[in-house]
C-alpha cells in the first residue's frame, strides 16, 4: 500500500543568534493509510518540531515530506497554506479556540471551511461535541469551559474538518483518565474508518494501547524503545 505520508532524512536546526539548535536530525518515517503514530520522548526531543514540519507549519533545514507520493516541503509559500489546510488537521496543546464564538462555532468553521452547506454543519457539529462527552457545554464560550473541555473542542473541530492527517500534541494533556482514553479512542477510530492518518505525541501512558507504531524520540533522533 502507498503511503499516506513519508518524511525523508527530516532534520531541523534553530538558529539563534550565532548558536544553532539541532532540534530534529534526520528522521525518516512513513505512515499507512488507517495508521496511527505515536511519538515519544522527554522534554525538549524534538516532538513538537517534527509534528510542526510534518503539518507543514515549519519548513524543515533539509529533508522530504512526501503526501501520497508528492513533495510537499519543496512547495512555495503561496501554495503550501492551501495544502495545509485542505490536508492537515491540528490539535495543539493551546487549543487556539475563538474566543468569541460558541463551542458549537468554533466546530463549525471547519465545516464552513469545507463548504459543508448551512443545514447540516449545525447536527454535525452536535454530533461531533456528544462524541466528545460535550454535550451540555454546547453554547459556552472558549472562557467558561475548563482546560480538558477546550482540548475537546479543539480535538471535535480537527476531525470536523476531515483532514487526511491528523497531527496532535499532547491531545490528553488536560484530560481525566476516563476522558483520555475517549479521545484516544476517537482519534483511532477516525483513522480506521476512513483510511487517514494520526500522529500524536504524548506522555500519556495509555497511548501505547491505542497507537500501530510508536517513535522514542531522543535528541532530536529516533532512538530504540525501552521494553
Ligand atoms: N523557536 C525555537 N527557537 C530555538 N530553539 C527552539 C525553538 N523551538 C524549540 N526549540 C528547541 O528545540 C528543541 C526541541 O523542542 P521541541 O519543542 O520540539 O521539543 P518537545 O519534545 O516537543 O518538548 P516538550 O515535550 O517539552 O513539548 C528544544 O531544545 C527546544 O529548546
Amino acid at each position: 500500500m502507498k503511503p499516506l505520508l513519508e518524511a525523508r532524512a527530516l532534520t531541523k536546526h534553530y538558529e539563534q543568534g550565532r548558536i544553532s539548535v539541532a532540534a530534529v536530525e534526520g528522521i525518516s518515517f512513513s505512515l499507512r493509510p488507517g495508521e496511527v503514530a505515536l511519538i515519544i520522548g522527554p522534554s525538549g526531543s524534538g516532538k513538537s518540531t517534527l509534528l510542526s514540519m510534518l503539518g507543514c507549519i515549519l519548513r524543515p533545514t533539509s529533508g522530504a515530506i512526501l503526501l501520497a507520493g508528492r513533495e510537499i516541503s519543496a512547495l512555495s509559500d503561496r501554495d503550501l497554506p492551501r495544502i495545509r489546510r485542505r490536508c492537515f488537521g491540528f490539535v495543539f496543546q493551546s487549543f487556539h479556540l475563538f474566543p468569541f464564538l460558541t463551542a458549537r462555532e468554533n466546530v463549525e468553521t471547519a465545516l464552513r471551511l469545507r463548504k459543508v452547506p448551512a443545514a447540516s454543519r449545525r447536527r454535525r457539529s452536535i454530533d461531533l461535541l456528544e462524541d466528545c462527552g460535550l454535550e451540555e457545554r454546547m453554547e459556552f464560550y472558549p472562557a467558561s469551559l475548563s482546560g480538558g473541555e477546550k482540548q475537546r473542542v479543539a480535538i471535535a473541530r480537527a476531525l470536523a474538518g476531515d483532514p487526511f492527517i491528523l497531527l496532535a500534541d499532547e491531545p490528553t494533556a488536560s484530560l481525566d483518565s476516563a476522558n483520555g482514553e475517549l479521545i484516544f479512542k476517537m482519534l483511532r477510530s477516525f483513522a480506521k474508518a476512513k483510511g487517514k492518518a494520526v500522529v500524536m505525541a504524548s506522555h500519556d501512558p495509555k497511548a501505547r494501547g491505542f497507537a500501530d507504531s510508536v517513535y522514542n524520540l531522543v535528541d532530536g533522533r529516533i532512538a530504540a524503545l525501552d521494553a
